[in-house]
């Protein structure tokens, strides 16, 4: 099912979400949890999609960076236990919407977490992997890519926010 998707400045994505139990992840509750999670970032579209945006605040997260839409991954209870380097990278979010800036995080990274089946993974990787997990991991930890941002820009972005909802409205 789709899951409807949170919008800054909406308070409850700036929750830090909870580790999950292993013996939670085989529950056919959660595995369908987390099919509704890519089914609603591939709806999207997007590349990523974290539990926090879901108002789900447990930490866990998809994301298919590839081309044809057939490289899904999960990591549960992600930590970076290496990064290294530095690129910038023009973000979006699907919590910010037609908001797009550069970032600058972390060129390489190693992640350590469980997939889909509770089974402990270490992954190490660079270019958009790396900046969509880090991406992700923020809204774990209740951050937005708009953080990063100078406060004349934040201001900005806020400012038209508020336009676009008006015009929604
Ligand atoms: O809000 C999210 O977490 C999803 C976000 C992930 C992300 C995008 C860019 C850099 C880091 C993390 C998105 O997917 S925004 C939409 C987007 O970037 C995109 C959508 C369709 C095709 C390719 C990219
Ligand atoms: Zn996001």
């Amino acid at each position: 099912a789709l899951l409807p998707i949170l919008e800054f400045p909406d308070p409850r994505l700036r929750t830090k979400a909870a580790l999950i139990d292993a013996a939670d992840v085989t529950t056919p509750a959660f595995q369908t949890l987390i099919d509704d999670m890519f089914q609603t970032m591939y709806d999207a579209p997007g590349i990523g999609l974290a539990a926090s945006q879901v108002d789900v605040h447990k930490r866990f997260m998809v994301i298919d960076v590839s081309e044809e839409k057939d490289t899904p991954m999960v990591f549960i209870n992600p930590e970076i236990v290496a990064n290294e380097g530095g690129q910038v990278y023009q973000e979006g979010c699907l919590s910010v919407p037609g908001i797009f800036a550069d970032v600058t995080r972390a060129n390489q990274i190693t992640v350590r977490y469980l997939d889909r089946h509770g089974v402990a993974q270490e992954l190490t990787t660079d270019g958009v992997l790396a900046v969509c997990v880090q991406h992700e991991m923020d809204h774990l930890d209740g951050k937005l890519f708009i953080d990063y941002l100078s406060p004349l820009k934040r201001e900005m972005v806020r400012k038209k926010l508020a336009k676009q909802r008006k015009h929604v409205a």
